[in-house]
């Protein structure tokens, strides 16, 4: 998983900063938006495989919830989910 900046106009990571992002996948449509996320269809562009990608915008010093940043907040999440990564309920 990858934190990503997003671009403001259109909800889709930054070109420039995203360029690994966008080497290996093609994003798609919007499949939900979270308080500070937007969630997106992706395909792999090597294998053709589907994902969900969360872009979070993590280039605002805001607070987020317990006092942690939207940075800090996402680096715990991404965190969390690698414990949990291939459960099957996942
Ligand atoms: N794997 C997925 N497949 C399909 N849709 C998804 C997937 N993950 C998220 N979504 C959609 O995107 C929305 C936002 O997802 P997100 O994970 O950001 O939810 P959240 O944790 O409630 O958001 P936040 O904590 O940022 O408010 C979900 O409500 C859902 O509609």
């Amino acid at each position: 998983m990858v934190a990503l900046t997003k671009d403001e106009a259109d909800d889709l990571p930054d070109k420039n900063i995203a360029k690994d992002f966008y080497a290996k996948y093609e994003p798609r449509e919007v499949l939900g938006r979270g308080v500070s996320s937007t969630v997106r269809r992706c395909i792999e562009k090597e294998s053709g495989k589907e994902y969900a990608a969360k872009i979070i915008d993590i280039s605002g010093d805001a607070e987020d919830f317990q006092g942690l940043s939207v940075r800090d907040a996402t680096l715990r999440e991404i965190e969390v989910l690698k414990l949990v990564a291939g459960h099957s309920y996942i």
